[in-house]
């Protein structure tokens, strides 16, 4: 059903720069039509019809948006009722289908539906269904979406860059899809995670969606099955390594800089060896972050800090807690990158004493210091064995948790059900009095466990999160809340803070001010719950408050530069609740403008 309009006052806000009133086009009749970010199928009214060269091209009656809206509601409700029973995955991809249809054909609309229905489309939109999207993406594939770079158009994206067709582009998804959530190398399929990211972009933080750009970097695959595929839209060839590699991500980032010289760059799901060196390359010369290590460690870090005010303690307890990471990768390292630094300011000490309470563990078991080709990148969280009192390198999840009785058991390994019973019923010795369990893997498949499995293994009693949404667990007389510990609640209001700040750079300083924001978002009541996130529904408010504390810290670290109108001053004599405001009134909202001719 039709939905208040929750944002639209903000745009009259006294810091909006949002534009009102009529948009430009420079094409007539059919070619409206077919532009999906013009096009508004039966709604056009008849005077615009007349404008526009219209007149004949659509049924005589004009729709009411509203109607238009519900229409497609109607229509999705029918496709649920006639899809029931079948199999998942077909159910999931004919949803995807129908959403994907409308966003080919009219962009307005498409966005006002998906912001209303948040919590309901984003698991088609997002994860877990655009997994299953991008394993079948050749088949799929109907018209392109976004930019294509290959390994083949060295040289050549300092022009190609400018076959993009918008001059103004904020916010960029890139991946060259070599770990695409944890269903691996998927190529150029994996282009379905950068439009995913981008929906929640537009759906969580207002970026216009005439502003943003998914690309894909083609440097090849090496998934054989991929490579053999007759359907395989992308370059048959084993993917680029060592500086041939990075020559083509420095061609194309250089090539976005000099086109859109303030445009954000997001780095996602590059596999482990590209996502360190590439953030540690660019971040001070660009505007970019990687999502996978800075976002998730943001979100991690906000619920870690949760299950402490869970369990009824001081946060200054998170340094007593004891936290085993189950994977050793990019987005395992980058948490408990931030997880020690958060100690290690809390206790004012060295990352030497924060260390002992985290346990890392990777596919050969427990890392330690023994371990021969330790990665660099684990060594600072490397446990030497004679401080192990029992356990050694490569000990399994269940000796480390037996041994250990971790406070939080959190799982970035990509590997669905690796906690299985054995692992959470050991879970019960923890020393917590709510012990946490975090299954942050995706997609729903990866995760290390399901909610039902968490809470009928390690108890009742336990705090709960996962990657990917699971519903709640009926436990009789309470409900075992399911919490999504997602990079969906950091990376819009990273990426909206930033542009709205004009920061040139993306410090650590503004991702700790963002996951600082996401930990006292919730009440104490709720915390106590168990509830560790907000509700996905109200995400355009967590962006607002995410974005301002980005904002706030630009400031404060001088990298705030201002943004249009909104000078370096204006933003430093904000106070936080102007900012949030500037914020919000900054946040795009899906509305018919009407529209003027232009040649
Ligand atoms: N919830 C969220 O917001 C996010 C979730 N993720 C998910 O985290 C997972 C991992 O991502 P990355 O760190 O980038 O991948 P990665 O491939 O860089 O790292 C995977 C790590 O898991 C370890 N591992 C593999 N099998 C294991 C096993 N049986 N037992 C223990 N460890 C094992 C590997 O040794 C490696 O250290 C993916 O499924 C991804 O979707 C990633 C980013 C954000
Ligand atoms: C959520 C996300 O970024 C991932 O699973 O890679
Ligand atoms: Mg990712």
């Amino acid at each position: 059903m039709w939905k208040v309009v929750r944002f639209a006052a903000s745009r009259s806000r006294k810091f909006s720069t949002a534009i009102p009133g009529p948009c430009k086009v420079h094409k007539r009749g059919t070619d409206i039509l077919h532009d999906p970010w013009f096009n508004k199928d039966t709604g056009f009214p008849i005077t615009e019809r007349d404008r526009l060269g219209l007149r004949g091209l659509l049924p005589p009656r004009v729709i009411s948006f509203e109607h238009q809206y519900d229409r497609f509601m109607d229509s999705y409700r029918s496709l649920e009722k006639n899809t029931k029973g079948q199999a998942d995955k077909f159910v999931s991809l004919s949803k995807w289908r129908i959403l994907n249809r409308l966003h080919d054909r009219n962009e307005i609309l498409y966005y006002r539906v998906l912001i209303d229905n948040i919590k309901e489309f984003a698991p088609i939109i997002y994860t877990p269904t655009v997994g299953l999207v991008c394993e079948n993406y050749s088949g799929l594939f109907r018209r392109p979406r976004g930019m294509y770079f290959s390994a083949k158009d060295k040289g050549e994206m300092m022009s190609m860059i400018y076959n993009w067709p918008s001059d103004e582009v904020d916010m960029i998804v890139l991946t060259d899809g070599s770990r695409i959530l944890g269903l691996g190398d998927l190529g150029v399929q994996g282009i379905g995670i950068p439009i995913g990211k981008l929906d929640m972009y537009v759906a969580a933080a207002g970026i216009n969606p005439r502003r943003i750009l998914p690309v894909m970097l083609d440097v090849g695959t090496n998934n054989e099955k991929l490579l053999k595929d007759p359907l395989y839209l992308g370059v048959r060839q084993p993917r680029l390594e060592g500086e041939e590699y990075l020559s083509i991500v420095d061609e194309f980032m250089e090539a976005v800089h000099n086109r859109w010289p303030k445009a954000i760059v997001q780095f996602e799901d590059f596999q482990m060896k590209w996502a360190f060196e590439t953030l540690k390359r660019y971040r001070e010369r660009f505007c970019m972050f990687n999502d996978d290590i800075q976002g998730t460690a943001g979100v991690a870090l906000a619920g870690l800090l949760g299950t402490v005010r869970s369990q009824g303690r001081p946060l200054s307890d998170f340094l007593k807690q004891r936290i085993v990471v189950v994977g050793a990768g990019s987005a395992g390292l980058g948490v408990l990158k931030m997880a020690v630094q958060a100690v290690s300011r809390m206790s004012g000490g060295s990352g030497t004493v924060a260390n002992s309470q985290f346990f890392l563990i990777d596919k050969n078991g427990l890392v330690t210091t023994e371990r021969i080709n330790l990665d660099p990148a684990a060594v600072p969280f490397a446990k030497n064995p004679r401080d192990l009192e029992g356990l050694t390198e490569g000990a399994s999840i269940i000796e480390v948790v037996k041994k250990v009785k971790p406070h939080v058991l959190l799982g970035l390994s990509g590997v669905g059900g690796v906690f299985d019973k054995e692992v959470l019923k050991a879970m019960r010795e923890s020393a917590s009095t709510k012990p946490a369990i975090f299954a942050m893997s995706n997609p729903t498949v990866n995760a290390e466990c399901t909610a039902i499995e968490a809470f009928s293994h390690a108890g009742e009693n336990i705090v709960f999160a996962s990657g990917s949404p699971f519903d709640n667990v009926d436990l009789g007389n309470q409900v075992g809340h399911v919490n999504q510990a997602n990079n969906m609640y950091l990376f819009p209001g990273i990426g909206l803070g930033t542009l709205l700040s004009g920061a040139r750079h993306i410090t650590d300083e503004m991702v700790r001010a963002a996951a600082e924001c996401l930990a006292s978002y919730m009440t104490d009541e709720e915390v106590q719950k168990g509830i560790l996130y907000p509700s996905i529904d109200c995400i355009r408010n967590v962006t607002a408050e995410v974005g301002a504390a980005v904002i706030g810290a630009a400031v404060a670290e001088k990298q705030a530069e201002g943004h249009g109108d909104v000078g370096l001053r204006e933003l430093s004599n904000m106070s936080k609740e102007d900012t949030v405001e500037y914020v919000r009134g900054n946040m795009w909202y899906p509305e018919y403008s009407p529209l003027v001719h232009e040649k």
